[in-house]
């Protein structure tokens, strides 16, 4: 696929600098990539996707019985409205964290073993750290980097996909072995993981007909660490543009390279967070989800994404100190009252350029990454 580059993770112990290498120049330059022969079995994969037909397949009222709720977890409906476009994304998502979800799991009645199915397929991708595994929240960068070798061995951590790639990070970056990790994933009994699993149905467009600025999803940056998206065969339309630094407001009016949808790879991409963390080397990158066109299947996307965002506590801050540091819960709150106003002034002169433009049901609704306040 064009800009996009694919990384195998076949034979990771062995081939673990090349990977790390694969892994950097894809970062550093385009900030996104596909992971094949990676650690999650294709039928798990499967299994994810029909939990979630099964929940979206639900009558909107019953779905509301867990709605969006203030700490970023729950189900929405036709309300995420980007800042680079002013309407509402055309889906609907669910989001699921590891902690502060009371409430908030749909009833084995509704989805039959929902909870517990779900939980295993985000343990595949970021496991809790064994309790065992204990360090301290704050990270000093100025730290040597420690190798894999010097893992104190009564920390032994489950070697799940998304550690197993951002630890490559960190020991690319030159960087504490662990940074980025135990800058995620919180530890058996601590509520301050922020990292999120969204399951995305994108609705069918048969039928419907839509201005000019409509899209599955519009044009964002994420704003956390590392983004790991599952998608279905053939069901495509994600596009991204690389080159952040160079392009204008939401990468707009620059060369978009389409994202091709496989099940076996999971597409992965650096976010915000990772960008500051690493001095700006990580490139977060726009990407963005369009309608079918011409002769292509109007049914629905479905999408899976796994947001591992950093830790309420943790500071981020690069080696270099490029920017001030940051904690994990201030950054989100940062970026979200920035995505807010921005949202806000494009949907309003939106509205008075076109009012037919803006769906009438647009109201700003917090995106998937939202403020959490411990
Ligand atoms: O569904 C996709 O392909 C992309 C979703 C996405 O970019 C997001 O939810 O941040
Ligand atoms: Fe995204």
């Amino acid at each position: 696929m064009p800009g996009v580059p694919t990384i195998s993770l076949h034979d990771f112990d062995a081939r673990r600098d090349e990977i790390i290498q694969q892994l950097m120049d894809a970062a550093t330059n385009v900030g996104f990539f596909a992971l094949s022969n990676h650690s999650i079995p294709l039928s798990d994969v499967q299994s994810a996707f029909s939990l979630s037909r099964e929940f979206f397949a639900l009558e909107d009222e019953t779905k509301a019985k867990t709605p969006l709720n203030g700490k970023n977890a729950g189900w929405e409906k036709n309300t995420q409205v980007r800042p680079s476009t002013g309407t509402a994304d055309q889906k609907e998502s669910m989001q699921l964290q590891f902690s502060r979800m009371e409430g908030l799991w749909p009833s084995d009645e509704d989805v039959p073993g929902f909870r517990s199915r779900a939980e295993k397929f985000m343990g595949q991708i970021q496991a809790l750290l064994d309790h065992k595994y204990t360090f301290p929240t704050n990270h000093t960068p100025s730290q040597p980097p420690r190798g894999l070798k010097d893992r104190p061995s009564a920390a032994p951590l489950f070697f799940c996909l998304s550690v197993k790639v951002m630890e490559c990070f960190a020991e690319g970056l030159g960087l504490p072995l662990d940074t980025f990790t135990t800058g995620t994933v919180s530890p058996p009994g601590f509520a301050d993981s922020q990292s999120t699993f969204r399951l995305l149905h994108y609705h069918s467009t048969e039928n419907k007909i839509f201005g000019p600025n409509f899209w599955r999803a519009g044009a964002h940056a994420d704003f956390d660490v590392l983004t790991m998206l599952f998608q279905r065969d053939g069901e495509g339309g994600l596009e991204v543009c690389p080159g952040r630094k160079v392009v204008g407001d939401f990468g707009m009016g620059t060369e978009w390279f389409p994202v091709e949808a496989r099940m076996d790879q999971i597409v992965c991409n650096i976010g915000d967070q990772l960008m500051r963390w690493s001095d700006d080397r990580l490139k977060s990158t726009y990407h963005r989800v369009r309608l079918p066109e011409g002769s292509e299947s109007r049914g629905p996307r479905y999408s899976i994404a796994f947001f591992n965002q950093a830790r309420t506590d943790v500071v981020i801050q690069g080696p270099q100190k490029k920017y001030p540091p940051v904690t994990g819960g201030e950054f989100i709150a940062q970026a979200l009252a920035r995505n807010r106003m921005q949202s806000a002034e494009v949907a309003q002169a939106a509205a008075k350029l076109d009012a037919d433009r803006v769906a009438s049901e647009v109201h700003f609704v917090p995106t998937h990454l939202q403020a959490v306040t411990a």
